[in-house]
């Protein structure tokens, strides 16, 4: 039976043998956490992903709950304590980051986690009000603004073509993936500016499957929809070159104009972003039960149709073996390597690099935390 120490001090566990099953006990100024199995050899192929300048990025996804913040978390912690400035982004609606790192990052700007070696910034997307924004870009130039502008004109045989555009109706009632679709594109916004061009290694802690799914066809619904608009716009605007006179309105519209057709192209980067295997790859989390696994497996499928990159599977919170009688943990653990079978037999999943994460008995809160987790996932 090993022993690993924490100490505040130095914020970090010692090296040597990992837990699985760990048991703390708090002190003034440190804790112990007791290891009384190990764990069996997750091989993540880290090397690889931490090799090189060039920026890169992690998604990271899968069915709720079973744990992609805190591998999305203490990947960016391992990064940034191996060199890289690592920016770690929340597009999941319910973020949770703070709660991982245990830090007040919430406000939608870049707000830098302490303690790391290296530069680690974190950033919640606020879905409500980059919706906003899309739904002022949008509706001034394409969405109600050009209805009522061409029902105010008399231009009836173009409200049908607008019809199908069902912009309005999207952003009253969103579909689920809509808010990361805008997030994700508010990213790359940000991303373009110089504050971040710092950053080599971006890692996105997304919202639970269904919402990835649908995420990943919105950049090209999207893209249509406001191509619509624009063409449409270019209808109206030689249907009615008088008009515009009258109006005097002609530069405000260029400008909204303009507006649109660079949140097109930054749904044209989200598309591209998606399916750059040099850059970007997704990672799917999941846990070992038949409903997860599911799952993961039609996720996968989905992901590769999309020509997503996929590589890796984290199976989380496996449960060691027990070396008490304890029956019920027996019983799961029985459980949980049927799963594990399924994984291996499956004819999406069998193919990806797996990584097995130990269940700790501890939750993982704050930077010290996920560096331990991150030292036993990603190596
Ligand atoms: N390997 C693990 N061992 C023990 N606890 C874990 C493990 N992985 C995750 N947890 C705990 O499970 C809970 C959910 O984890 P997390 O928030 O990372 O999941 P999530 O998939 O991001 O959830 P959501 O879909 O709700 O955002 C947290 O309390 C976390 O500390």
């Amino acid at each position: 039976m090993g022993l690993l120490s924490f100490s505040p001090k130095t914020s970090s566990f010692s090296t040597g043998l990992i837990s699985i099953s760990l048991k703390q006990r708090r002190s003034k100024d440190s804790f112990q956490v007791r290891a009384v199995a190990a764990p069996s050899e997750a091989v993540s192929g880290f090397d690889e992903m931490v090799a090189g300048t060039q920026r890169k990025y992690y998604m990271l996804g899968g069915k709720g709950g079973v744990g992609k913040t805190s591998c999305a978390a203490s990947l960016a912690v391992k990064f940034a304590n191996n060199g890289h400035p690592t920016l770690v982004v929340s597009t999941d609606p319910a973020h949770s980051l703070s709660d991982s790192f245990a830090q007040d990052l919430t406000g939608g700007q870049l707000v830098p986690v302490e303690g790391p070696d290296f530069p680690l910034f974190a950033l919640e997307i606020n879905p409500e009000k980059a919706r906003e924004e899309f739904r002022n870009v949008t509706q001034k130039d394409g969405g109600t603004g050009v209805k009522d502008f061409m029902d105010g004109m008399g231009l009836g045989m173009l409200v049908e073509q607008l019809g199908e555009l069902k912009l309005g109706e999207l952003l009253d009632t969103p579909p689920p993936g809509l808010d990361e679709a805008i997030a994700i594109s508010k990213v790359i916004q940000f991303l373009e500016s110089q504050e971040y061009s710092m950053f080599t290694r971006i890692v996105f802690d997304t919202a639970p499957t269904g919402h990835t799914l649908r995420l990943l066809s919105l950049p090209d619904f999207l893209d249509a929809s406001i191509g619509k608009i624009l063409k449409l716009r270019e209808k109206i605007a030689s249907a009615t070159s008088a008009i515009k006179s009258v109006f005097g309105q002609e530069q405000n519209r260029q400008g909204a104009s303009d507006k649109l057709e660079r949140l097109r192209e930054r749904m044209v980067k989200v598309r591209e972003l998606f399916r750059d295997t040099d850059s970007t790859e997704f990672v799917i989390v999941t846990i070992p039960t038949v409903m997860a696994v599911s799952e993961s497996s039609r996720l996968s499928e989905s992901l590769k149709k999309e020509n997503v990159p996929v590589k890796r599977l984290i199976v989380n919170q496996i449960i060691p073996p027990s070396a008490s009688d304890c029956k019920f943990c027996a019983m799961k653990r029985k459980d949980q390597m049927r799963a594990l079978e399924m994984i291996k037999s499956d004819s999406e999943l069998s193919s990806l690099m797996l990584i097995e994460a130990p269940l700790v008995d501890v939750e993982i809160r704050g930077v010290p935390a996920l560096r331990f987790m991150g030292d036993i996932i990603w190596k």
